[in-house]
């Protein structure tokens, strides 16, 4: 899995719940809640904390591994409460092997003193936390981001990109980004990462199910070069609160797409996660767990004309190129 969180605090994308509902934002993890935090997973302060999960987070992993899984990417960067020796705890405790993400989140979370860093500060941060630890640990990231990027991109996210290029100019490394939500916001990003340098056959463009709808604009994205995430597996709810104009998709729906992008050829570039970060997704409170891209949503894969083949391509031989270093 490309794209997951084990430990984060998104406390950065609360959302007010809608007219009426305010009382569901308190003690809402009781089964009759379910539905509603599927539908309003932000607007509910406490399930922003899967970082209160650790131990069930234990129980996750395990039963991963037992679904066949090796390894995750664990995105979360600095401003949504990355914590390494977690990681580290969670990695030796459960055998499943966790790659940490370096970097920086999205604008709202950069401190003052980041928003005052210049291009080559952020860019000496980034590659310390490579090369040496971060967050005054020796844990080193393995890859960068996921960088957050807003649309439209700010001046500080713009300094971050900046960075976030020369790094993986001087290290060969893999980077991953979380765009804006406006179907220009992809491209956008990779021509600032192209020009400052960036490697964008080791970029991996992230959320696009919930970004590029139109299918034609969809393979003039994939004709420049990055890695297609789709990586919101198990999310499907009828308001997408961050961008109301957007219909999130069901998970039948991403399918449909990655057979779309694998008759299109582009095989040796999907990757596909689920991106949990709050706490009702884990199975623990009803959610769909780690393993659900393994249990559910492969066999179903299997049936709309992608063959095992490309499976093992989109889940183990594309994540281990993208992960290699050059
Ligand atoms: C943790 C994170 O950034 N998730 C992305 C959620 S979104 O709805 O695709 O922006």
């Amino acid at each position: 899995m490309t794209h997951e969180h084990l430990v984060i605090g998104f406390e950065c994308s609360y959302t007010p719940p809608p007219p009426g509902d305010e009382a569901m934002a308190e003690n809402p993890f009781q089964m009759q809640h379910m539905h509603w935090l599927r539908q309003h997973p932000y607007s509910c302060r406490e399930n922003l904390f899967l970082s209160q999960e650790t131990n069930a987070l234990r129980d996750e992993l395990l039963a991963y591994k037992k679904a066949g899984g090796g390894t995750i990417v664990e995105n979360t960067t600095t401003g949504i409460n990355r914590d390494l020796p977690a990681l580290r705890q969670l990695a030796k405790d459960t055998g499943v092997h966790i790659i940490a993400g370096a970097g920086y989140y999205i604008d709202c979370t950069h401190t003052e003193a980041t928003k005052k860093m210049s291009v080559e500060k952020l860019t000496n941060s980034i590659v310390n936390e490579m090369l040496h630890g971060a967050d005054g640990t020796d844990i080193r990231c393995g890859v960068i981001g996921e960088i957050g990027t807003g649309w439209p991109i700010t001046e500080s996210e713009m300094k971050v990109l900046r960075s976030t290029a020369h790094a993986q100019a001087q290290l060969g490394c893999p980077v991953i980004i979380h765009p804006g939500r406006d179907p220009a916001a992809p491209a956008e990003v990779v021509r600032i990462l192209q020009e400052n340098g960036g490697d964008i056959s080791k970029t991996v463009m992230s959320h696009l199910d919930r970004t590029i709808f139109d299918e034609g604009e969809l393979l003039e994205f994939a004709n420049m070069g990055s890695y297609l995430e789709y990586d919101l597996f198990g999310t499907e709810m009828l308001n997408y609160p961050f961008n109301l104009k957007v219909d999130m998709p069901s998970d039948s729906q991403r399918v449909k797409t990655l057979a779309f992008l694998v008759k299109e050829g582009y095989e040796d570039k999907i990757l596909m996660a689920q991106d949990i970060h709050t706490k009702n997704r884990l199975t623990k409170f009803g959610g769909h767990g780690y393993s659900h891209i393994l249990k559910n949503i492969v066999p179903k894969m299997l049936t709309r004309g992608i063959t095992q083949h490309q499976v093992d391509k989109i889940l183990i031989d594309n994540p281990k190129r993208w992960l290699t270093f050059k």
